[in-house]
Formats: C-alpha cells, sequence, structure tokens
C-alpha cells in the first residue's frame, strides 16, 4: 500500500470517483485492472501453493474483469482453474472487463453449475465496489454452498454480498479468509460484519497516484497516531502534576462506586497528574477505604459542584460510569457542558428524556465533550438514527455527533470516533477481550485524562480509544479492566 494512504479510507462512490479521475489524467485504466488481477493471482499462489483447483467466480462488472486477468495468470502458471460466470458473461461485460475475458482462453460455466470440492480454492470476483442492491437469489444460494463446504475464499476487493461502504450483507456474503483490495481500505473492511467476513487484509498499489486517491476522498479515517500524535503533551523536565491536568471522576452512591474508581484508576496511568474521586457523602467512607494516589472530595449536590468549580485548574470530569440515572446526572453535565467532559453510561442514559436540552446546552457552552455510547446507550440519545438503516456506522456517528454537537465515540468492536465538525475515524486494533465489565469505565478514564491534558475533543477520544485497544492487546486474552488499567501504553 502506498504509505501516505495507510489511514484513508475510501467509500465505493470515492473509488468510482477516483477511477474517472485516474482515466482522464490519461492512465491507462486496462493496466489498473491487469495488476488487480495480477496480485490476486500472486497472492492466491502466494497463500494456498497447494490446491488441486482454483474456482475463479466472475461477476458482470470490472470486479468479474479482475477475476478473468486472475485466472490467466494462474493457468499460464500452470494451474488447474476452473471459471464460473454469474449471467452470460458475452452479453454483460463491456469495456475491460470484457477485454479481459476475451483474453481468457478457458471454458466459462454457468454459475449455478458450481460443485465445491475439497481442495478447491475460490477466487470470489463477482460483485466488489458496484455492488448496489441485494444478491439475487441464485448467487446466495452459491455463497451458502461454498461457505459451508469450508473452501477457503479469496474475495478480490469485497467478500461479494459485502456492501463496501457500511460493512452490511445483502442477503449472503462470502466468509473470506484474505482480502485483497486495491489503493485503499474501503469502510466495509472494517466495519462489522464486514470486517469479520473479509478476514486478512492485503492493500495492494495498483499504481493510481496518491494524490488523485487523496483528492477524491471524503476524510474518513482509519485510526492511527497519525491521527493525533502531534495533539500528545510530551513530558519534559520541567513539568509538575498540575501541568498535566487534574482529572475529576464522580462517583456513584455507596452500592455503585467501583466504576468510577476504575475510571480514576485509568485516568492516572493513562497520564493526568492529579485525579480526583468527586462523591457524594454516602459513598465516602468506602471511597476513602480504596484510594492511594486518587484523591477524594465530597461532592453532594449542584451547589457543591457550583462552589468548587470555581477552581480553574481542574481540567476535566467523567461523568457517568456507575453514577445512577436520573436529575442529578443531568444537573451536573449541564454545568460542565463549557468544561472538558466524558459522558458516559448513565451520564448518557440520564438524558433520554432530555437530550434536546442538552443539545441545545452544548450548541452555545463550547466546551469539549465527548460522548461514548455503547449501542444501546446510542438508541436511547439518538433513536431515529440509530433506527435509519441506510445509514453506515460511520454516518449514525457522524450524525449523531452533528446534532449533539459534541464528539461521539460510538463504541463497540469497530468504535467509530465522530467529531462535531465532521471528522471521523473508525479503530480498528481493539481485542474482542475488551467485551468485559469495566472496560468502557476504563476507556472514559483514558479519554478523561487527554482532555485534561489539554488536548482537542476528537484527539482526545480518538487517542483514547486507540490506547484502549492497544491495552487490551497488551494485557491479552484473560485481561479484567483491573490489568487493562495496568497495560495502558505510553502516549506517543
Ligand atoms: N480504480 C478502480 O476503482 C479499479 C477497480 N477495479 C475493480 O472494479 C470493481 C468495481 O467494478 P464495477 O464498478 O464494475 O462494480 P462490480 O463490483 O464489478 O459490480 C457491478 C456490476 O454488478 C451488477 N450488480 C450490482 N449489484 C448487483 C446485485 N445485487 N445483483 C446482481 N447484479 C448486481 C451491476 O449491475 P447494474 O447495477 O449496473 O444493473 C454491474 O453489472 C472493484 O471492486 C475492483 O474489483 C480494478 O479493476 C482496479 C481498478
Ligand atoms: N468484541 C469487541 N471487540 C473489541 N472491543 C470491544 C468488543 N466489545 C466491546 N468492546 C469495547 O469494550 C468497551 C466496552 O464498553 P461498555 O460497553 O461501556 O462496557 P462496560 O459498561 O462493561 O464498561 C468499549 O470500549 C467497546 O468498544
Ligand atoms: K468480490
Amino acid at each position: 500500500m502506498h504509505s501516505s494512504l495507510h489511514d484513508v479510507l475510501i467509500t465505493p462512490a470515492e473509488m468510482a470517483a477516483i477511477d474517472l479521475a485516474a482515466a482522464q489524467s490519461g492512465i491507462d485504466s486496462f493496466l489498473l485492472m491487469r495488476r488487480a488481477g495480477l496480485a490476486v493471482a500472486a497472492a492466491v499462489l502466494r497463500l494456498f501453493p497447494q490446491a488441486q483447483r482454483y474456482v475463479v467466480l466472475c461477476g458482470p462488472g470490472n470486479n468479474g474483469g479482475d477475476g478473468y486477468v486472475a485466472a490467466s495468470a494462474l493457468a499460464e502458471c500452470g494451474a488447474n482453474v476452473a471459471v464460473f460466470a454469474f449471467g452470460d458473461p458475452a452479453a454483460a461485460l463491456s469495456g475491460d472487463a470484457d477485454r479481459a475475458r476475451q483474453l481468457w482462453d478457458g471454458a466459462i460455466d454457468p454459475l449455478a453449475s458450481l460443485v465445491p470440492h475439497l481442495g478447491d480454492v475460490v477466487v470470489d470476483a463477482l460483485f466488489g465496489a458496484g455492488l448496489s442492491r441485494d444478491l439475487p437469489e441464485q448467487v446466495v444460494q452459491v455463497i451458502e454452498r461454498i461457505n459451508a463446504k469450508g473452501v477457503p475464499v479469496i474475495a478480490v476487493d469485497l467478500p461479494s454480498g459485502v456492501d463496501g461502504r457500511t460493512g452490511q450483507i445483502r442477503r449472503a456474503a462470502f466468509a473470506a479468509s484474505h482480502t485483497i483490495t486495491f489503493m485503499a481500505r474501503k469502510p466495509g473492511h472494517l466495519l462489522l460484519p464486514g470486517r469479520s467476513l473479509s478476514g486478512a487484509l492485503d492493500v495492494v498499489d495498483i499504481g493510481i497516484p496518491a494524490r488523485i486517491v487523496q483528492a477524491q476522498g471524503g476524510g474518513w479515517r482509519l485510526n492511527t497516531p497519525a491521527l493525533w500524535s502531534d495533539q500528545a503533551s510530551r513530558l519534559d523536565a520541567s513539568t509538575h502534576k498540575f501541568r498535566r491536568g487534574h482529572l475529576v471522576v464522580f462517583s456513584g452512591g455507596a452500592q455503585a462506586t467501583g466504576a468510577a474508581r476504575l475510571s480514576a484508576a485509568a485516568g492516572l496511568a493513562a497520564g493526568a497528574g492529579l485525579v480526583t474521586v468527586a462523591s457524594p457523602k454516602s459513598a465516602l467512607d468506602i471511597n476513602a477505604a480504596q484510594l492511594t494516589a486518587v484523591m477524594l472530595r465530597e461532592i453532594d449536590d449542584r451547589q457543591d459542584l457550583e462552589h468548587w468549580l470555581r477552581d480553574t485548574r481542574l481540567g476535566a470530569f467523567v461523568l457517568g460510569p456507575g453514577f445512577g440515572v436520573g436529575d442529578r446526572a443531568c444537573d451536573f453535565a449541564l454545568q460542565l457542558c463549557d468544561r472538558a467532559l466524558v459522558l458516559d453510561a448513565d451520564g448518557i442514559t440520564s438524558f433520554q428524556e432530555r437530550r434536546s436540552e442538552l443539545f441545545e446546552r452544548l450548541a452555545v457552552a463550547a466546551g469539549r465533550v465527548v460522548m461514548t455510547p455503547h449501542e444501546g446507550e446510542f438508541a436511547r440519545l439518538f433513536p431515529e438514527i440509530a433506527r435509519d438503516e441506510k445509514l453506515s456506522k460511520i454516518e449514525k456517528a457522524q450524525a449523531a455527533a452533528r446534532i449533539s454537537h459534541a464528539t461521539i465515540v460510538y463504541k463497540g468492536a469497530d468504535t467509530v470516533i465522530a467529531g462535531a465538525d465532521g471528522k471521523v475515524a473508525v479503530n480498528a486494533n481493539a481485542p474482542p477481550s475488551l467485551a468485559t465489565a469495566g472496560s468502557g469505565d476504563v476507556l472514559a478514564g483514558i479519554v478523561g485524562a487527554h482532555l485534561a491534558q489539554g488536548m482537542p475533543a476528537f484527539e482526545a477520544a480518538a487517542a483514547g480509544v486507540w490506547r484502549h485497544g492497544a491495552a487490551g492487546a497488551r494485557a491479552g486474552p484473560g485481561l479484567t479492566a483491573e490489568t487493562l488499567v495496568t497495560s495502558i501504553p505510553p502516549l506517543g
């Protein structure tokens, strides 16, 4: 992959525009197809040199064209190749794809006649970026037959049936062991379920200049340190704890204090210079008995908070983990909208019936506010957006950020971070072992530490999600929220 395209995500529509721009700049489009098909053949031979038969499935568009190029290249290497086509290729294909078909000098059998055998390796060149609707029954049946047989599938560009924009399945999809895509990742490679169906992803540079790809791209990104490392504060010898930021985490009542302490511990481990747990009187003793480096302060009601907020050294706040759902959470959060705030868990749920009040306040308060909903919390705060099946998870997060005027971390295995200004990144470094109690509290604490250190909201959130994922990988498969905290890697 071209190094400057490492974190770029390109939608199918943008890829079509790139294709056009490349052709207009004088680049031979058939040469691009040849490079794509040859890269597929090379990958197939490298990954499965012992296959008894390479079964190449060709569709009615340019994805099929890549398949015919790959089939010809495999046959030239002496491999046993069988080609099966969807529809009548002579009638359906045109342009480069038809030229590629004419250069294939073997038989072309109808797709429906395919009987997969153990020892086959399938090259899926049915549909790629041009998939525009649900798959027809005939294709669904073939996909189900091949998936059931368990023979390896190498997908060209995308596993057929996966929507490249949303990652959703259009009736059925191949479960590929590998996917070979071109120039840049597509959202469907990262968003679930597309990510699970793509297998190992290889991004091949087929020679479209990076400037053309970047010019047509819409700004969606993979979450990598390149997005935020220049905003990360670095330690120098003259620093002191106040300069490293003071983070406040609000505790729930006596029965629900653990979540806040996890957030606080994570905030300290992630680099906040000072962390204070703000606790109601009822939970002071239990918090005091469990805290060491983290400080404690009694905050019972609105007045207590208002008074304490006169201290401008309080850099950032985490409100939600174990806090309890209700008006007290809303009152506190509304007071904090002009500061740096991570609104998580109960803090989000509390606004289910009062969301316009929150969004109106955020529109004018000009603080740095990050909300971290999982799927259920997202649906409570943004029900219309959650229900809209036309939108990808990326577009849902963007729409939520736009209407709430906050940075949204839409959590899950494919967490999306969206800024109120339209910036967006999809995270891909999180292991499934992060699905454990308290893991979200740790994330809130890390993001809070970044805000306390002065990072802008989007960068604080994206860096937090990435470090949380990296901590999960370091902590290993048996991780608990506690070991996650001690595994947070250095920032930058
Ligand atoms: N620079 C680049 O971008 C390069 C791109 N390259 C390759 O081109 C691929 C994109 O090609 P593409 O645009 O022709 O789309 P593709 O995926 O072949 O499908 C379109 C065809 O499928 C049809 N069709 C759609 N949905 C359907 C359904 N549910 N059921 C049935 N039919 C359906 C659709 O029919 P229509 O909607 O027009 O009726 C049309 O005939 C890309 O993935 C990559 O592999 C490489 O060559 C290197 C350079
Ligand atoms: N399958 C998964 N793969 C990777 N990360 C996951 C997975 N499931 C959950 N996570 C991450 O773990 C965290 C769980 O947060 P949350 O749902 O709030 O849990 P809790 O309330 O138990 O802390 C989120 O950051 C989420 O993105
Ligand atoms: K495909």
